[in-house]
């Protein structure tokens, strides 16, 4: 799972909630002040910095650490405790390890301790997300979650495109401006609402994710949840039994899984009723029926862990997604140049060719891929691979770790090392596209979806992120369908792309950024 603060929305953090900000600041300063300071038993030297940048320019703290340390590990003291940075070239050796060893949970120990009776809230996600107290908490079915994110939808993705398509003209209709001439648009809101429909067309359907109530849910649950989590990390666990009561967040997360579970259960009830007056009939194509037939049957009308599942799915996809694709937005609008590059591929692949309701359409937009990619790279996380060792590993450069240990990986630093991707300052939006020319094995090594030791933006190893596929086709689709139908700039007056906002090891793009949008007059598709 991507580390809570790093999937904090930006809109807890910025608009109209600044005193929320605030209050959020002075909690984490206060209790990081209060916050007795860990001994580390690595033998790795400290980078030494403020605690202050680690909240407010993590991304310059850990490029300036990167810098000084490179291939070496080395240690920061952050504001959650001691973290353990492993280069790229070290990587290797942990990303395999099996999870009794090393946990893709960054608080185990944390949940361990707190009073639980019982141990099917012991899943990774789960874990991370103080689930005792957030109910983010999908036992067992955890790996039902990946199972059918892996099998079901990655699977039949390109099934999926023209609905998502129709999904995405529907909201640009009824909620785009008409941009007859250059119009400011704030990206970043638009593409949460976006992104919460064209995912609720493939998890639940027209019918309900076209709701304000199911999209409303599904955005906020995250919100709830990472607030809470974020504002409960930061009381020891001995006192978060009673810290619970002083986190309103808690009882928004109660009434928001109360009402997702009000608006699924008679759509299950009517599904489970079909499948029993008619076992052959049309099944609907979409996450609730997947789930209904994965469960075993004493649980086809487990509501409750129903809705828990459709919330941490929208959880974990919708922020994230939103995000990288306001990010692209942005890169677009910088570069004048790249989008006649981008718009002839689509235009070739998608409009030329039918390309649109062709299986294979999305993944032959090479250039627009590579585009992606490079947005991601320079924008995307500070850090990644968030593990925990919890049976001692030695290194092949000596390096012992004891079980305990929290560790990280400077993707910042990694994604600006110019070993690895020369001129990194220079965003290149061809760059990966360039690179899969070479060869058959550079070809598969550098699509967006790849993952490796030096681009972990999805994460690595067994809990690498399964959503990928279905996050670079929604990208691709979105970014293709405004290309075609939009001239897009910066606003007058600006020469760079807006800049991210960072708050501790979340980078966001800046929400009340405008772009300007203007209707090109061609098109047939749209
Ligand atoms: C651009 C969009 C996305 C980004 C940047 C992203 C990033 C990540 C990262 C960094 C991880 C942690 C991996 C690790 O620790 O090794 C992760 C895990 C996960 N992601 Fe994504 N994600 C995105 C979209 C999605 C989507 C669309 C879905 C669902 C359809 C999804 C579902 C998940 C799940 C279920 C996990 C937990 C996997 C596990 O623990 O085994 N993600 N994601």
């Amino acid at each position: 799972m991507t580390p809570v603060i790093e999937m904090l929305p930006v809109r807890v953090l910025v608009g109209s909630n600044w005193s929320y900000y605030v209050a959020i600041a002075v909690v984490l300063l206060l209790a990081f002040i209060l916050q007795p300071s860990k001994q580390s038993h690595v033998s790795a030297p400290f980078y030494k910095a403020s605690k202050t940048k680690w909240m407010f320019s993590a991304d310059t703290l850990v490029k300036e650490s990167y810098d000084k340390f490179r291939d070496r590990v080395y240690q920061i003291k952050a504001t959650e405790g001691t973290r353990t940075m492993i280069p790229a070239s070290l990587i290797g050796e942990l990303k395999g390890l099996p999870e009794d060893t090393l946990s893709a949970s960054a608080a185990v120990d944390e949940v361990r301790e707190s009073n639980r009776d019982d141990e099917i809230c012991d899943t990774d996600v789960s874990q991370a997300m103080l689930s005792d107290y957030t109910k983010f908490c999908l036992g067992p079915h955890g790996d039902t979650l990946t199972f059918l994110i892996r099998s079901k939808l990655t699977q039949q993705l390109s099934r999926l495109v023209p609905r998502l398509k129709s999904e995405l003209e529907f909201i640009i209709v009824q909620e785009f401006p008409e941009c007859k001439d250059w119009t400011p648009v704030q990206a970043q809101p638009f593409m949460v609402r976006t992104i919460a429909r064209l995912s609720g067309r493939a998890f639940v359907g027209p019918e309900l994710g076209r709701t304000e109530e199911w999209m409303d849910t599904t955005i906020n649950f995250a919100v709830h949840v990472f607030v809470a989590v974020v504002k409960l990390q930061f009381f020891p666990p001995w006192l978060r039994p009673i810290a619970q009561y002083f986190v309103s967040e808690l009882g928004q997360i109660k009434r928001d899984l109360a009402r997702g579970q009000a608006m699924l259960k008679p759509i299950i009830d009517e599904r489970l009723q079909n499948a029993e007056l008619d076992p052959g009939h049309q099944k609907p194509d979409d996450f609730i029926q997947w789930t209904v037939d994965a469960l075993p049957d004493a649980q086809r009308n487990d509501y409750y862990l129903q809705t828990q599942l459709q919330l941490v799915l929208g959880a974990a996809s919708i922020h994230t997604t939103s995000n990288l694709t306001t990010d692209c937005i942005f890169d677009l609008a910088a570069q004048p140049e790249i989008q006649e590059i981008l718009r002839q591929e689509a235009q070739e692949i998608l409009e030329d060719g039918g390309g649109w309701a062709r299986k294979e359409s999305m993944a032959k937009l090479k250039k627009m891929d590579s585009f992606m990619k490079e947005s991601q790279r320079l924008a995307g996380n500070v850090t990644s691979f968030i593990r925990k060792v919890i049976k001692p590993i030695d290194l092949s450069d000596g390096t012992h770790l004891p079980s305990g240990t929290n560790l990280l990986a400077p993707q910042y630093g990694i994604s600006h090392d110019d070993r690895y991707f020369p001129d990194p300052e220079v965003f290149d939006g061809l760059r990966f596209w360039k690179m899969r020319q070479l060869s058959d094995e550079t070809a598969n090594r550098h699509q967006f979806t790849s993952i490796g030791d030096t681009n972990m933006n999805f994460g690595l190893g067994k809990h690498a992120c399964p959503g990928r596929f279905f996050a670079g086709n929604e990208i691709k689709l979105i970014l293709a369908y405004l290309l075609l139908n939009y001239d897009i700039k910066l606003k007058d007056g600006e020469t760079e792309r807006p800049k991210p906002m960072m708050f501790m090891m979340s980078k966001t793009p800046n929400p009340t950024a405008e772009i300007m949008f203007r209707r090109r007059e061609r098109s047939s598709s749209s």
